[in-house]
């Protein structure tokens, strides 16, 4: 398959597009990005990579590390995860707060905020030094120590995250959350604050595409019945209430972040990262999924 040809068609068709997304604002630090920036990173399972334009540039990854943090809180916890935070779509928008209180304190899933800051409660009360252990586990997946928080970032969040405020409270009083929200929500903003090219992210993501080991070193590093299970709730829940529409024009699993990054995987091919700050009205990268709907359909490589 020549990716590299595909990236180029890509590349230069999106450039062609009108874009009429809008970056995110919410996050006041995240209006600071150029709104043009587009880059894009494909790793093979044989281990070979593609890559256009900013590439290389380092963005806030945001919900993204919701799969991870995921990842973590599934090994160390297991079964017992999942009698806090369900595992089906939400037909709401990611900082939903009616659905919350519909489902009675259980989020619907662990991609939408109130879920992983399910998850980030899971993980303050099991992890040692979470902040400290969140970063180092990334930096092991990525195969890359140059990885940090952007601590701008995670204080413009916690200065206007409002309705973040809202969904822990309401967990809070329904019993759902351990932890004290202060803490519970600086470390889910810390997580969101990470900042990654796309090459750390589709290295970080290599494991999803391959059978719970790294493309780069073989190493297993969760199980293949883990991969598989995190990879299904990519699918139906990674974009929120934009899941189906993903399926229908991408068919691939996946997750993005409101910082405009996505990752999707071919769970026996290769792993994708994409990155264009400028958001649909769902809070997903309006070039971003444009790109990688041009990828499946020109590599007739999808899940479908
Ligand atoms: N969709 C996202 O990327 C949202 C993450 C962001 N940190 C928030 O809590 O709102």
């Amino acid at each position: 398959m020549d990716f590299q040809n595909i990236l180029n068609i890509i590349h230069k068709d999106c450039n062609r597009i009108e874009n009429h997304g809008k970056i995110a604002n919410y996050i006041p630090e995240l209006a600071k990005v150029d709104p043009d920036k587009f880059g894009m990173f494909l790793l093979t399972n044989e281990n070979e990579s593609y890559e256009i334009g900013d590439s290389q540039e380092k963005f806030s990854i945001q919900s993204i590390s919701k799969v991870i943090s995921l990842t973590i809180a599934a090994e160390l916890v297991g079964q017992d995860l999942w009698k806090r935070v369900e595992v089906e779509p939400s037909g709401t928008p990611f900082n939903s707060l009616t659905e919350l209180e519909r489902d009675k304190g259980i989020p619907r899933n662990p991609f939408i905020n109130a879920g992983a800051i399910i998850i980030a409660d899971v993980l303050l009360s099991v992890l040692d030094d979470p902040i400290n252990d969140f970063l180092t586990f990334i930096r092991k997946l990525a195969g890359d120590d140059d990885i940090y928080y952007n601590e701008k970032v995670a204080e413009s969040e916690k200065d206007y995250g409002y309705r973040n405020t809202a969904l822990v409270n309401y967990m809070k009083a329904l019993g759902n959350i351990e932890n004290d929200i202060d803490d519970v929500l600086n470390f889910y903003y810390h997580q969101c604050a990470i900042e990654m090219t796309c090459e750390q992210l589709a290295r970080t993501f290599s494991i999803f595409a391959n059978a719970g080991k790294k493309i780069s070193s073989k190493k297993q590093v969760i199980s293949a019945k883990s991969v598989k299970r995190i990879n299904a709730i990519m699918q139906t829940c990674g974009f929120y209430d934009e899941a189906g529409e993903f399926a229908y024009r991408v068919g691939l699993p996946g997750k993005s972040g409101v910082g405009g990054g996505i990752v999707a995987v071919h769970p026996t091919a290769y792993v994708v990262a994409v990155w264009s700050p400028k958001l649909n009205e769902k809070g997903n990268s309006n070039l971003g999924i444009h790109a990688l709907e041009d990828l499946t359909n020109l590599s007739g490589l999808s899940v479908f």
